[in-house]
């Protein structure tokens, strides 16, 4: 019996998805809430980490260890790099980098660290049964590469490095983290994002004006995956 995770890093990200579900229980732990709720005979648990690799890393291995979940579903917004990606327009990732890991000092590539890899596949399965949604709903979607690093990004210099080293469409703080926590205890995972900014000089003014209306872009989609599930 599939125990399905739903992930966002802020709470602006995750509001959007409780705000479907009655009666849930919140279980505290290791500094953060987890909601469990029961959705259509499915048992979900539902956290936002906090911004940033580490709090996203942590929380994607609680839900997985702590409570069991054996899916992982993260939502929430993103910047964009690739042009044709417009404010409130949906990414679903099929591999994720982390942008800031950086040892190329002793050859390496950008991204890559001994026993790791610079890039991780999310799960095909999923991407499918979104696409299909995606189909139905009339919804256009683009299937990219997310890049991931500890900053926000809000400047084309940084930007175009992160296109350039690895032809990524948007760029976020969080998806890669879940991604090699998913990969190394072998849960299937699904990274959708809805562009709030572009990452350039006006990243700051956008997000903040788009990140609850984009939030809510991906909460929907993800409800309506969900839904397929
Ligand atoms: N251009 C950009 N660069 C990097 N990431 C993103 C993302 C995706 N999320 C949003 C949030 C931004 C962190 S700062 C939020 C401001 O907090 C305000 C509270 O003081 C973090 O969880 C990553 C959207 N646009 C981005």
């Amino acid at each position: 019996m599939t125990k399905l995770a739903i992930m966002g890093a802020m709470e602006e990200e995750i509001e959007p998805l409780l705000s479907h579900f009655k009666d849930v229980n919140i279980v505290e732990f290791a500094n953060n809430k987890y909601y469990e709720v029961n959705y259509n005979g499915l048992d979900i648990v539902i956290a936002y980490s906090k911004i940033g690799k580490v709090f996203a890393s942590l929380t994607a291995t609680t839900m997985i260890e702590k409570f069991g979940c054996d899916t992982l579903l993260f939502s929430g917004v993103a910047g964009a790099i690739n042009p044709k990606l417009q404010i409130g327009d949906l990414i679903i990732a099929d591999k994720l980098c982390q942008h800031d890991l950086d040892i190329t000092a002793f050859g390496h590539p950008n991204g890559f660290v001994p026993g790791g890899s610079v890039f991780v596949e999310t799960s095909k399965e999923l991407r499918d049964v979104a696409t299909q949604v995606a189909n139905e709903n009339d919804l256009k979607v683009i299937v990219g590469t997310i890049a991931t690093g500890d900053q926000f990004v809000h400047s084309t210099e940084r930007k175009n490095f992160i296109e350039s080293t690895f032809k990524a469409d948007a760029l976020e703080m969080e998806g890669a983290s879940v991604a090699v926590v998913c990969d190394a205890l072998d849960i299937p995972f699904f990274v959708l994002r809805a562009i709030s900014d572009s990452a350039d000089m006006d990243a700051g003014f956008d997000f903040d004006e788009f990140l609850k209306s984009s939030a809510v872009n991906s909460a929907n989609y993800l409800i309506k995956i969900v839904e397929k599930l």
